[in-house]
């Protein structure tokens, strides 16, 4: 596992646009196609930064992105995923495709009971349709997960205790208790995050100084983000600032090779 912190939110976004350039350009010349899973939260602001700086380098047409979790809410609602990301990157930067940029289904929430479980299906079979000509079948493998972790080690909308990370079937499942508002929900399990080939968790502020040691340093944690890192270590990389990272040991720490 690498563990990057840096002074300031601006030096974390310009590492983390380094870093999501030279993955694109690895999967560029593997099968010239970049496919990425988002989270909301505070990610994307500073993924956008950090990608503002690799723009002219990098074509956006070639991403194929999906959402590592979603509340089910309008696309519009200022509590969905994709218009956070939407209002920061997709609008922002050039090239997205928007037929490329995977969004749940809002016929579902026109129903009354809303069916929460119709709506992780759905999205799994856009999973399915997307990465059917990969060469797995059985989990899909991301180039790319960029996920956040909340002061109480949620990652995703996989939250600490619930019985979601015990799911090994899946690809999406729906969540209906998020502790976290919205309550309704769908995620990405965790089969499909191990199995991704990179995965960065992007983490600033004192608010998560406390849980990141937990986290990063407890072998035995259950923690949602810990389990996570855990899997396979060397895919792993957490962009932390000095007052995320403040109450680690200091040992773990690495360079940030791109500097
Ligand atoms: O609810 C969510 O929270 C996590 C963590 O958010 P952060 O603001 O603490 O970074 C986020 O990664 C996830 O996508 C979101 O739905």
């Amino acid at each position: 596992m690498s563990v990057y912190s840096f002074s300031e939110g601006s030096s974390v976004a310009k590492a983390l646009g380094q870093y999501v350039k030279s993955k694109y350009d690895t999967a560029m010349a593997k099968h010239g196609r970049f496919t990425l899973a988002l989270s909301g939260g505070s990610l994307p602001k500073v993924l956008a930064e950090g990608l503002s700086q690799q723009k002219d380098n990098i074509d956006f047409s070639k991403w194929e992105i999906f959402f590592a979790d979603e509340r089910i809410v309008p696309l519009e609602d200022e509590n969905s995923n994709y218009a956070l990301c939407k209002e920061v990157l997709f609008d922002v930067l050039p090239g997205f495709v928007p037929e490329q940029i995977h969004t749940i289904d809002t016929k579902f929430l026109k129903q009354n009971p809303l069916d929460s479980q119709a709506v992780a299906d759905e999205y799994e079979k856009q999973l399915v349709h997307v990465f059917a000509n990969a060469s797995t079948v059985k989990v899909p493998v991301f180039d790319l997960m960029l996920l956040g972790c909340g002061p109480d080690g949620h990652t995703c909308s996989l939250f600490p205790d619930h019985e979601l990370l015990d799911e090994d079937v899946a690809w999406v499942a729906p969540i209906t208790d998020s502790p976290k508002p919205p309550k309704e929900r769908i995620t990405l399990t965790i089969p499909v995050v191990t199995h991704a080939l990179s995965v960065a968790f992007v983490t600033t502020g004192a608010a998560k100084q406390d849980i990141l040691p937990v986290v990063i340093e407890d072998t035995t944690s259950k923690l949602p983000s810990a389990l996570i890192s855990r899997a396979h270590p060397d895919r792993i990389s957490w962009f932390l600032d000095d007052d995320a990272s403040a109450k680690l040991d200091k040992s773990v720490l690495r360079v940030f090779p791109f500097q």
